[in-house]
């Protein structure tokens, strides 16, 4: 059996090694000849999956071991009988944390000694923004929820859900839809010229969802003006290609990494290995904790005299600190412009191991039950 993979898949010996011959390709290039051949295709999200790469071969599996799947054409693959699996929530903490790390720099930029104090609208609450919703809940910060798909599906939740235009009155909002273009919730370009103009100066929109949610043309516009809010973009239009102008202009800029933490790369493996198995009538016996190192740096320790604020700061942003990103994506668009694609692509492609708070013991000597209770709430572990 012939498999074929994105050369960025982590673990794809580990995983599939038994089960075929695994041809690694680049997956931002993969053609049709490449893949004529396979049986299995497993996928990230920069392979476009279509009639165009798989029509006529004898692929029956596709996998992406991603979250979103606008890549791939889902309709054409039931229609050919191509069986598909995604990795839902592979990497959802990781984005979570991607988001809790920029709220942490947004409030000191404020001079906040709170943090909570911040009001956070959360657009599309799925599993991305479900888990940051529960962690956000958890440390006291107002939530606003904005889902109109679910809003529809469950008349009876006890979600307060809001709408679009609620959620933009909050300090911070948040993007976490998938990108659709069609139906009555689309998303593409769901964040234009009119939301963008309902955005004062001391807010913050982060997109860690799709680049295409927001139009980038009207996004640039906006924060050309005197009292444009703050940006932090995990995601453009564009990709790899993205436009430098809008770079500059935007606070916080990473190449699309927001869920690459280790731990959820390699769920997304396991996820997918996990569907191949059964598709294949295979036993599943490999757990992504298996294949987990231990993390570089295993325990921080906090005194009595640690200010609250102050100790979550360290701690989480000892996991993750999205300026090291930024700082490495303007340093990569400083070069020939032809070659920024595939600085992007490279920055994804080399980036570092990142580990998830749950990999951190945090030991507190003295601390207050709330203090414990924050920590708890963001997935670290404690030692007290
Ligand atoms: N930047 C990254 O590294 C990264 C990592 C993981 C996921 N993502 C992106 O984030 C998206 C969300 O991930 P998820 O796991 O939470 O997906 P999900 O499918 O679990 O949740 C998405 C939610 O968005 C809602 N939604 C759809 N249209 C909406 C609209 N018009 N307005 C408001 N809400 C709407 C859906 O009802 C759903 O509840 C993915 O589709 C993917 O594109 C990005
Ligand atoms: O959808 C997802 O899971 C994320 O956007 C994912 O992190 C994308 O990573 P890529 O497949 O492009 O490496």
């Amino acid at each position: 059996m012939l498999i074929v993979a994105d050369e960025n898949i982590p673990l794809l010996d580990a995983f599939f090694g038994d089960i075929g011959e695994i041809r690694r390709v680049t997956g931002r290039t993969l053609s049709r000849d490449q893949v004529e051949d396979a049986d299995i295709l497993l996928v990230r999200s920069v392979t476009p999956v279509g009639p165009g790469l798989l029509e006529g071969t004898r692929v029956k599996f596709v996998g992406t071991t991603t979250i979103g799947t606008d890549h791939v054409d889902l309709d054409w693959l039931e229609q050919q009988g191509i069986a598909f699996a995604a990795a839902p929530g592979c990497n959802a903490s990781s984005v979570a944390e991607y988001v809790l790390s920029v709220l942490s720099l947004f409030a000191e930029r404020q001079g906040r000694d709170d943090w909570s104090s911040l009001s956070v609208g959360i657009v599309g609450v799925g599993n991305v923004g479900g888990t940051l919703a529960r962690v956000l809940d958890r440390l006291g910060f107002e939530v606003r929820l904005c889902d109109p798909p679910r809003q529809d599906a469950e008349p009876e939740s006890d979600e307060a859900f809001v709408s679009l235009a609620e959620a933009l009155e909050c300090d911070v909002v948040t993007l976490h839809t998938p990108l659709t273009r069609t139906g009555a919730h689309a998303t593409h370009h769901m964040i234009s010229s009119a939301e963008l103009a309902a955005l004062r100066p001391n807010q913050l929109l982060i997109n860690s969802g799709r680049g295409e949610v927001i139009d980038n043309q009207a996004l640039k516009h906006r924060l050309e003006q005197a009292d444009a809010p703050l940006a932090a973009l995990d995601v453009w239009e564009g990709e790899p290609r993205i436009d430098p102008e809008l770079v500059a202009l935007t606070w916080l800029a990473t190449p699309h990494i927001a869920g690459y933490s280790l731990e959820g790369k390699v769920q997304g493996t396991e996820m997918i290995y996990q569907a191949l198995s059964q598709f294949l009538g295979l036993p599943v016996r490999k757990k992504a904790g298996q294949f987990l190192p231990e993390p570089a740096m295993s325990k921080v320790s906090f005194t009595s005299n640690a200010a609250e604020d102050a100790a979550i700061r360290i701690a989480l942003r000892a996991c993750y600190d999205p300026r090291q990103d930024d700082a490495r994506l303007r340093l990569a668009m400083t070069g020939a412009p032809e070659e920024w694609g595939m600085a992007f692509d490279q920055l994804r492609r080399d980036y570092p191991v990142r580990r998830e708070c749950s990999s951190l013991k945090v030991q507190l000597k003295g601390s207050s039950k709330s203090l414990q209770d924050s920590f708890k709430a963001i997935g670290f572990k404690l030692k007290i």
